[in-house]
């Protein structure tokens, strides 16, 4: 396998980066490299976290700390006090690149994953607040990039990349243009509402992106013609709902919904754009690199990849080969993979079993309101009561109208016995719903109201 060191070599005179500098990513790398070689030489090498904001020189010192097979961290400059503390407490990191900050209480030297010496921890996770690090390696993340080329048949993968590098979402696009020799260019989603786009051959490149993001994009007419210019637009990061796939139809963007996660680094699952615009609306077929079948007792969805974490830091797991997920599916006779729900958001009520998806789904297509989330709270009589957290287009609208626009599209027991109207929901950046605030804020707010059944 072709490592970091070989792929700078090839890179040295080659203008990569659209819109940045790639003499100087090649320049930061090379330096750091030998600066992390010195160190290595003293001791075991150096846990890093990785914490920069400018984009060239996150990717330069990500090559850097890969090249020296040294441990390294993948963090959010953003992260709060809360989240820093966690992260500090669980790396004591060696060396720590972005942070202005310098009392961390560094090098405490309890190097407790010198076995695996190139790994490469991204986090997950964090959308409760709780930070987790899956362990990758060069090995991994390789598998993943060769399993996207396979699949879509590309020999050079150009990204267009509006996700942060940090997450699993950026740092795979910057992976596939690395290692095939493909264009890459880094910029943030303001500059793109804000029509700020470089000049490039849009259909050349791939673009990935998160529900939210697609929506909003799909709002202004310009953006949308923009938008669908792309070869290939990758969804993910959280579920779709089914307008938004219409809507997207409608405008013949050449849409690619994903499945995958950061411990699978990125997708394994994914439905090719014209799939997707014959009206095909699930998660795809299985990239080659991966295996998926489901459990026949509980139907929860099992994950066999090369692309495969090791293991959440500092713990490997027992069986790597074995990845057991949350969700809940099927694959039908095309071998193309439907997402009925979580397993762990899975609402019984009544004896019922209900999935949120599903009434969410059908809430979003009254077209009365602008987000909802559906959950369950504990109740004496129900075991637990199917309650919609949403926020309404117009503060006007009443249950009872909703309600109506249901009765003939849901099951009795899968039309929500409580109602709650916010301005806003908890998501995270990536679109991701805080299932622990919201569950707390449904359950003050119903413990609050008088009016509640
Ligand atoms: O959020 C996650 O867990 C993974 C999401 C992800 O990698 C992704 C997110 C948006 C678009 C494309 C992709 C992808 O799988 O490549």
């Amino acid at each position: 396998m072709k490592q970091p060191l070989d792929y700078l070599q090839n890179f040295k005179n080659h203008a990569w980066l659209i819109g940045d500098d790639s003499q100087e990513f090649y320049q930061i790398a090379t330096e750091l490299y030998f600066q992390l070689i010195e160190l290595s030489k003293k001791a075991i090498p150096p846990k890093i976290i990785l914490a920069e904001r400018e984009p060239v020189r996150f990717l330069a010192s990500f090559i850097a700390a890969c090249a020296a097979k040294c441990p390294v961290f993948l963090c959010n400059p953003d992260w709060g006090k809360n989240e820093w503390e966690q992260v500090f407490n669980l790396v004591q990191p060696d060396i720590v690149w972005g942070l202005e900050t310098g009392d961390w209480g560094l090098g405490t030297g309890n190097n407790n994953l010198s076995a695996i010496s190139n790994s490469i921890m991204i986090p997950t996770g964090g959308s409760s607040g709780k930070i987790k690090f899956a362990i990758h390696t060069w090995e991994t993340l390789t598998a993943s990039v060769q399993g996207f080329i396979e699949y879509f048949q590309l020999n050079a993968v150009n990204s267009f990349c509006v996700l942060p590098l940090y997450h699993v979402s950026g740092l795979m696009q910057f992976m596939r243009s690395f290692i095939t020799g493909g264009k890459l260019v880094i910029t943030s989603f303001k500059e793109i509402e804000s029509q700020r786009i470089p000049n490039i051959n849009h259909s050349d490149f791939c673009i990935s992106l998160v529900p939210t993001q697609l929506q909003k994009l799909l709002q202004k007419p310009e953006l949308t013609t923009w938008l669908s210019q792309f070869e290939t637009v990758l969804l993910g990061g959280a579920p779709a709902w089914e307008e938004l796939l219409e809507k997207a139809r409608f405008h013949h963007i050449r849409l690619a919904p994903t499945y995958g996660m950061t411990e699978t680094a990125s997708q394994i699952v994914t439905l090719k754009p014209d799939d997707f615009l014959n009206g095909k609306n699930n998660s795809g077929q299985i990239l080659p690199h991966a295996q998926v079948t489901i459990d026949n007792l509980t139907g929860n969805i099992l994950i066999k990849a090369k692309s495969l974490a090791l293991g959440y830091y500092p713990q490997l797991w027992e069986n790597p080969n074995n990845f057991l997920v949350d969700d809940i599916g099927f694959l039908d006779a095309e071998g193309y993979l439907h997402i009925i729900g979580r397993s762990s958001n899975k609402i019984i009520s009544g004896g019922e079993n209900i999935y949120p998806i599903e009434v969410e789904s059908a809430i979003r297509k009254t077209n009365l309101i602008i987000d909802v989330c559906v959950i369950g709270i504990p109740d004496k009589h129900w075991g637990q009561a199917l309650t919609a957290i949403y926020i309404p287009k117009n503060p006007n609208t009443s249950i009872l109208e909703i309600e109506t626009h249901l009765k003939d599209k849901l099951s009795k027991f899968k039309i929500p016995k409580h109602w709650i109207s916010l301005p806003n929901l908890p998501r995270n950046a990536q679109g991701k719903i805080n299932h622990p605030e919201l569950q707390k804020i449904a359950e003050d707010f119903l413990a609050h109201s008088s009016h509640n059944s």
